[in-house]
C-alpha cells in the first residue's frame, strides 16, 4: 500500500522526529537522498562527472535541500550552477555548502542548452498559489531546454493537499519525495505535473499517524482481496449479482455491464430489465428476467443505471434497488433518476459510480470545478449521500462517508475514456460487491482490476469496452501471480 498524508501530519511528525535527531539530519538524509536519485538521473545518459546540473532554489527548506544535493553532486565532480528566486532568503547553511564544494551561485539563468539535469527546489510543502510570476518565468526558461526536470518533494506549484493546480507549476520528469507521499503527488491534476515517483525514507514513517489521508493499493493488496471460493463453494454461497441496466434503446449497456459482471468472482448474474435477449444472446450463462429486479429473485447485490435512459420504468427500476437490502452500486442514468432520501435512509451499503460530469450534478457544482478539485468532491459526495463514491477519472478516487482514507486507483489509462467502459466497472464492481468485498474494498478492486484490463488489452492503442471486459480474467491473474 502507498500512504500519502496531508502537510499539517507532514509537518507534526516532522518536529516529533526532530526533537529526537541531531538539528540538520532531516535536511541532510533527505539531501544525501535526493542526490542518490540526481547521480541516476545523470548517469543514465552519462555521468556525475563532467555533468551540468542546474539548480532552481526558493526561500525555504525545499531549496535547502536543493542546495545540499547540489553540493554533493559538485563533490563528485558535477558542475552545480544555483539560480535562487530570493538571494536574500536562500537557505544560508545549504548556500554555504554549494560553494564550499565548488558549485556557483548566480541570480541570473545564463546558457540553458548545455544543462543535462534542472532541479526543481522552488517550493515544496509550504508552497501555496501556484508559482508567483517571477518563479514561473524562471521555470518556463530553465525548462524550455531538452534536460530532463527533477522535482524536489513536489513539483513547484503544486497544491500537496488537495492535488489541485492553482496556477503554473513545473512538470517533472520525475519527483523525489520526502518521509511519505503528499496527496498531490497521487491525484490529477498535480500528479501528472510529477513524474516517477520516488520515496526517501528520512525516519519519518513511526511518528506519522496510522491512518494516512489518502492510500493506493498495489498488487499485493488487490490480491490479498480478491474473492477465491473454497472447495465447499457453490454458485449461491459465492455470491449472486442482479444487474438492472439497458433499455429498448440501450440494450448494449445491459450487455457490457453484465460482461463485467461475469468477470468479477460473484457465482452467478441475474439480469432483469428490457435487454434481456440482447444479454441471453451473447451471454448464455446469465439469468433473466425481462420485469421489474425486485421480481427477479434473490441477490447479494445490484448494480443499477447503466443505458437506463428516462422511462417510467427505469425510475422504478431503480427505485425498486434501492428498496433492496443488499448492497446497491448505482451508475450512469441511475445516478440521475435515484431519489437522494431514499441512498440516504438506506441501511445496507450504496456505492455510487459517477464521473465528473455526473457528480457535479449530484453536487450542484460545475464540472470543471468537480475536475479541478476532485478529493474535496469525492469526501463531499461520500458524506453527503452516506455512501461509498467512486469519482471515475484519470485519477480514480474511493472515499466512503467516516474518515476512513480516501483510495487513488493507481492503474488507470487514458484509453478507458471510451464508450461502455464504466458499464463494464459497473458490473465489475458489483460482482465482487455479491462476492462479499465490503464497498470500498469492491470499489477500489475493481477499478484496479478495471484499469489492468485496459491497459493489457489496449498495450498502446484504442481499445473498446467489450475488449476491457474480456482482459479481466488476465488482469485477475497478473495480480494473483
Ligand atoms: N517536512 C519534513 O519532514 C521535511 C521537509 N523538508 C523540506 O522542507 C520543505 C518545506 O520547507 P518550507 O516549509 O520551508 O517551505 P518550502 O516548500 O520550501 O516553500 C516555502 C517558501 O516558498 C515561498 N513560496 C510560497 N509559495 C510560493 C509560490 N507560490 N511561488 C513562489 N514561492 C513561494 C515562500 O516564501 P516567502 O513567502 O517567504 O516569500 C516560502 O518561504 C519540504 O517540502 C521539503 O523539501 C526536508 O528538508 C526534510 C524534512
Ligand atoms: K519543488
Amino acid at each position: 500500500m502507498r500512504h500519502a498524508y496531508s502537510v499539517d501530519r507532514v509537518r507534526a511528525a516532522e518536529r516529533a522526529l526532530m526533537a529526537r535527531v541531531p538539528e540538520g539530519a532531516l535536511m541532510r538524509r533527505a539531501a544525501a537522498g535526493l542526490a542518490v536519485v540526481c547521480g541516476d538521473l545523470l548517469r543514465r545518459n552519462g555521468r556525475v562527472y563532467g555533468s551540468r546540473v542546474l539548480l532552481l532554489v526558493g526561500s525555504g527548506d525545499n531549496g535547502g535541500d536543493t542546495l545540499y544535493a547540489g553540493a554533493a553532486l559538485a563533490r563528485r565532480g558535477a558542475g552545480v550552477r544555483a539560480v535562487l528566486t530570493a538571494p536574500d532568503k536562500a537557505h544560508p547553511g545549504g548556500r554555504a555548502a554549494l560553494l564550499a564544494a565548488g558549485g556557483r551561485v548566480t541570480g541570473a539563468l545564463g546558457d540553458i542548452g548545455t544543462v543535462d539535469l534542472v532541479v526543481d527546489g522552488i517550493t515544496g510543502i509550504g508552497g501555496r498559489g501556484g508559482l508567483r510570476p517571477d518563479a514561473e518565468r524562471l521555470v518556463r526558461e530553465a525548462t524550455a531546454g531538452r534536460a530532463p526536470v527533477l522535482a524536489v518533494d513536489l513539483p513547484s506549484g503544486v497544491e500537496a493537499d488537495t492535488g489541485q493546480v492553482l496556477g503554473p507549476a513545473v512538470r517533472a520528469d520525475a519527483t523525489v519525495t520526502f518521509g511519505t507521499y503528499k496527496p498531490g503527488l497521487l491525484i490529477d491534476p498535480a500528479a501528472e505535473h510529477a513524474g516517477a515517483l520516488h520515496l526517501v525514507d528520512i525516519g519519518l514513517g513511526p511518528e506519522l499517524p496510522e491512518r494516512p489521508d489518502l492510500e493506493a493499493l498495489q498488487y499485493a493488496d488487490v490480491a490479498a482481496l480478491l474473492p477465491v471460493p473454497s472447495g465447499e463453494s457453490d454458485k449461491y454461497r459465492r455470491g449472486v449479482v442482479g444487474v438492472a441496466a439497458g433499455s429498448e434503446r440501450y440494450p448494449g449497456a445491459a450487455v457490457l455491464a453484465v460482461a463485467g459482471a461475469l468477470h468479477g468472482g460473484a457465482g452467478a448474474v441475474r439480469y432483469a430489465g428490457p435487454g434481456a435477449d440482447a444479454v441471453i444472446a451473447r451471454f448464455p450463462e446469465t439469468l433473466v428476467h425481462p420485469g421489474r429486479p425486485s421480481e427477479a429473485g434473490r441477490v447479494q447485490a445490484w448494480v443499477v443505471g447503466p443505458g437506463l435512459g428516462d422511462s417510467s420504468a427505469s425510475a422504478t427500476a431503480v427505485a425498486d434497488v434501492l428498496a433492496s437490502d443488499v448492497p446497491v452500486l448505482v451508475d450512469a442514468d441511475g445516478l440521475r433518476l435515484m431519489d437522494a432520501d431514499a441512498v440516504r435512509a438506506r441501511t445496507a451499503p450504496t456505492v455510487l459510480t459517477p464521473h465528473a460530469g455526473e457528480a457535479a450534478a449530484l453536487l450542484g457544482a460545475a464540472r470543471a470545478e468537480v475536475e479541478a478539485g476532485r478529493l474535496g468532491a469525492v469526501r463531499e459526495l461520500a458524506a453527503r449521500y452516506r455512501a461509498t463514491v467512486l469519482l471515475k477519472g484519470s485519477t480514480t478516487l474511493v472515499a466512503q462517508d467516516g474518515d476512513a482514507p480516501v483510495r487513488v486507483n493507481p492503474t488507470g489509462t487514458s484509453w478507458l475514456a471510451t464508450a461502455g467502459s464504466g458499464d463494464v466497472l459497473s458490473g465489475l464492481t458489483g460482482s465482487l460487491l455479491a462476492a462479499g468485498l465490503d464497498p470500498r474494498d469492491a470499489a477500489s478492486v475493481g477499478a484496479y482490476l478495471h484499469g489492468l484490463a485496459a491497459r493489457r488489452s489496449s498495450d498502446g492503442a484504442p481499445v473498446a469496452a467489450r475488449d476491457v471486459a474480456e482482459a479481466i480474467p488476465a488482469a485477475w491473474r497478473d495480480v494473483y501471480a
